[in-house]
């Protein structure tokens, strides 16, 4: 599987939300996308997903244009996990949702392999106790992880997961994304999760996006991306960017004041030329 991103962009009525991002994704790699609130992040992803319809620019999968392809085979390949918090909690119960996740798959109705893919995906994460209650009776945590289980029972070729760890205890944040590493090392998936903490981004992406005002601002592995300097000027912190087993540490130090960030921008802008 290869997803390739060419050329695409997106605005909210007239206001431009992305602008000509392109890139593409490898069956086997995780690819994290980072960058400030406002940066396009999740309209990147919804537009990835299909749920948002680039207004220029292509998306492919494997070579076909995804706009072309039907519902059923989207949701045979794709596996979305909408941000926490958006949407509402439908009346249904935990297993119902997850169930939902097998629906590109059945002809007959559900058989023994659905239930099966459903119980394991609610056992990952830890959620058989809660099968039977409603979602909207979960605490916010709990219904993420519904929605990731979803997507696991769903058993896409790529993963499209919008800030799945947000919501999620230590625990479960480092059992989700250590589960998505093995699903593309291990089954040939392609991940790509949008994920505010730099640090987790770092551990577990073979590659970063770093978004800036709907552009690509940096591309590559994590140590190229999560400069100090390219810090500086899309999120407008000073931080210290520090090497361990686990990933980058990434302190913020301070915020840098609106006229060191233009000078910065500068600077950046002629050493590129
Ligand atoms: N439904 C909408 N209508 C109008 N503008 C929108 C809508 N959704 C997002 N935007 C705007 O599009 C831009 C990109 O938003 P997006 O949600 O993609 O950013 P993000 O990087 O995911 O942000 P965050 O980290 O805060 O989740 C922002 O300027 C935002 O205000």
């Amino acid at each position: 599987m290869r997803l390739e991103v060419r050329g695409l962009g997106f605005a909210y009525s007239s206001v431009p939300a992305l602008r000509d991002v392109t890139f593409a994704v490898q069956s086997g790699e995780v690819l994290g996308i980072v960058g400030p609130n406002g940066s396009g992040k999740s309209t990147l992803l919804r537009c990835l997903a299909k749920v948002l319809k680039p207004h220029v620019g292509t998306v492919f999968l494997d070579g076909k244009d995804l706009a072309g392809l039907k519902g059923r085979e989207v949701g045979r390949l794709l596996g979305y996990v909408p941000p926490p918090g958006s949407g509402q909690a439908f009346p249904c119960t935990v297993l119902e949702t997850v169930l939902q996740g097998r629906r590109p798959h059945l002809t007959w109705g559900v058989g023994p392999r659905d239930l099966e893919v459903v119980t394991r995906a609610l056992a990952y994460l830890g959620l058989t106790e809660l099968a039977e209650r409603q979602l909207n009776e979960l605490s916010s945590g709990q219904r993420q992880k519904v929605l990731i289980a979803r997507a696991l029972a769903q058993e896409p070729e790529v993963f499209l997961l919008d800030e799945p760890t947000a919501t999620l205890d230590l625990r479960y944040q480092l059992e989700v994304l250590a589960l998505m590493r093995k699903l593309a090392k291990e089954q040939g998936c392609v991940v790509v999760m949008v994920l505010h903490d730099l640090g987790l981004a770092s551990r577990f992406s073979d590659r970063l996006l770093l978004l800036h005002q709907g552009s690509i601002f940096a591309a590559g592995g994590a140590e190229s991306v999560l400069t100090p300097e390219n810090l500086r000027v899309v999120y407008g912190v000073e931080a210290v960017v520090t090497k361990t087993p686990w990933g980058l540490q990434i302190t913020p130090v301070a915020p840098v004041s609106s006229s060191e960030k233009a000078q910065e921008k500068a600077r950046v802008a002629v050493r590129s030329q």
